[in-house]
């Protein structure tokens, strides 16, 4: 489904009529481009058929409100009282979008109370005894530094009526949820619940997925680091298989639906002649199968390297037993890296081919690396955002990037769907033409 005008429509808790402190540092009213003006709009379509398609007038094309800093804002800094909450997986640039949070809120806006909400969404929860500590900019100072996150996090679903007594109780006016597609469902149910109780506390997400699997923010933070992290893989799984007969390497690698961890990862080195993601089913056997060709290759070339993304290929895992789920309600993965080793294994002999196959799993190890530079610039930027939007009275939003422009995503929006490789798209394409795989096995 194509979103149209009224799916970008952030909500707001009211009339922004306070000046804001960050009022003189902006530039004249207009639109520039490096710059979009508040009142501006940062068009959804970018070609001009998709624009042509929509049969509407310009002021009807539908746009993202822009990101950034407003002249008038909802909220009394001096009263503000602001919590913070990981929740989740990790990803790379947590602890930089916290820091980033905390000294945009305490030396731009001059708001003072900031409450840090430990391990995920149990720590609004009294019974699980993990009290909210206290951050400012010294306790916040270098964290960037580390990986994981100074808050902790965790998975598993808590009650939203909980979660907003404990806002309520704590007289807090801004609730920044830093999660991916499961937080940000959370956070939705709690925006709906302050709603429904007449409140005014703002609630806004910054998307964290190292799987890059949230839609309409073009890239989340912590992917660039956690693909450059496995391209490490890649090169040993190439050093390998290159230096015996026969050699495989095979690497998997994190990305439950979506597979552009490997993508990308492919794409850095270009050291990989077969990508596998779960967007892109793939047969196994027969003569145009993916072992076949592997075997192929290997006869041809002497080795060869393989990337799997721990969604791909999970037809060929699927038991009778009821699917087992994690404490968010994600379906648990079988291990296709280990599936494939053995079946590779099995068909090189089948084949009378000796083969020598390096399996490399850099599992965790991409994603509890600290951001690297270009992701901590994208955290801070996207932690300026968010702390914009929520002085500003928005809610039930995430700060994204759309078309290179900072923008509101309504949450509703950012949890239609999951963004995913596009099997038809540039991007597979450019895999393709970089392993020289064919477009189907089979
Ligand atoms: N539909 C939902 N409604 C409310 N909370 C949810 C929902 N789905 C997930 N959550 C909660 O959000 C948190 C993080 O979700 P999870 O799926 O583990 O990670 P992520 O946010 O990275 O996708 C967990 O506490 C989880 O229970
Ligand atoms: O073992 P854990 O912590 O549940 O995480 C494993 C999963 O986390 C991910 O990194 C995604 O995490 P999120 O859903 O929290 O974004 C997947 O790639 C991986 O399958
Ligand atoms: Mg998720």
């Amino acid at each position: 489904m194509v979103p149209q005008a009224v799916d970008l429509t952030v909500r707001t808790l009211g009339e922004c009529r306070i000046e804001s402190p960050l009022a003189p540092l902006l530039p004249e009213p207009e639109s520039t481009e490096h710059y979009v003006d508040e009142d501006d709009r940062v068009l959804f379509d970018d070609t001009r058929s998709m624009v042509a398609a929509r049969k509407t007038k310009l002021d009807a094309l539908p746009g993202f409100e822009p990101g950034g800093p407003r002249r008038k804002i909802f909220f009394q800094p001096s009263k503000t009282r602001v919590g913070i909450v990981t929740c989740g997986g990790l990803c790379p640039g947590l602890n930089d979008v916290i820091r980033g949070l905390v000294l945009e809120l305490t030396s731009h806006y001059g708001v003072t109370k900031i409450y840090g909400f430990r391990n995920g969404y149990q720590g609004f929860i009294a019974g699980y005894g993990h009290p909210p500590i206290d951050l400012d900019a010294e306790a916040v100072s270098g964290i960037n530094e580390y990986g994981g996150t100074i808050l902790g996090t965790s998975r598993g679903s808590q009650d939203p009526y909980e979660i907003v007594d404990c806002l309520e109780q704590m007289s807090i006016n801004v609730l920044f949820v830093i999660g991916g597609d499961g937080s940000m469902r959370g956070a939705l149910t709690i925006a709906d619940v302050v709603k429904e109780r007449g409140l005014k506390i703002a609630v806004i997400g910054v998307p964290k997925t190292i799987d890059n699997d949230i839609p309409y923010i073009e890239q989340s933070f912590g992917f660039q680091t956690a693909f450059s992290k496995a391209t490490e893989s890649l090169r040993s799984a190439h050093v390998e298989a290159r230096a015996v007969p026969n050699g495989v390497g095979l690497v998997q690698v994190m990305g439950r639906h979506s597979g552009f961890i490997a993508c990308y990862a492919t794409l850095a080195n270009n050291d990989a002649d077969y990508v596998l993601i779960p967007e892109v089913p793939f047969q196994l056997d027969g003569e145009n199968g993916f072992l076949a060709h592997l075997r192929r290759r290997v006869a041809e070339r002497g080795h060869a390297v393989v990337v799997a993304a721990e969604g791909a290929g999970q037809e060929y895992l699927e038991s009778d037993e009821p699917g087992q789920v994690d404490k968010s309600g994600n379906r648990n993965l079988k291990d296709i890296g280990l599936f494939l080793r053995k079946r590779i294994a099995e068909d090189f002999a089948a084949h009378g081919m000796e083969s020598s196959l390096k399996y490399i799993d850099p599992s965790y190890a991409i994603r509890s690396v600290p951001a690297n530079p270009y992701d901590s610039v994208y955290c801070i930027r996207l932690a300026h955002a968010a702390v914009h939007a929520a002085m500003a009275g928005r809610t039930a939003m995430v700060v994204g990037r759309w078309r290179g422009r900072f923008v509101h995503v309504p949450i509703a929006l950012a949890i239609s769907k999951r963004n995913q490789v596009d099997p038809t798209g540039d991007l597979w394409m450019s895999v393709l033409e970089t392993t020289g795989q064919p477009r189907h096995f089979g």
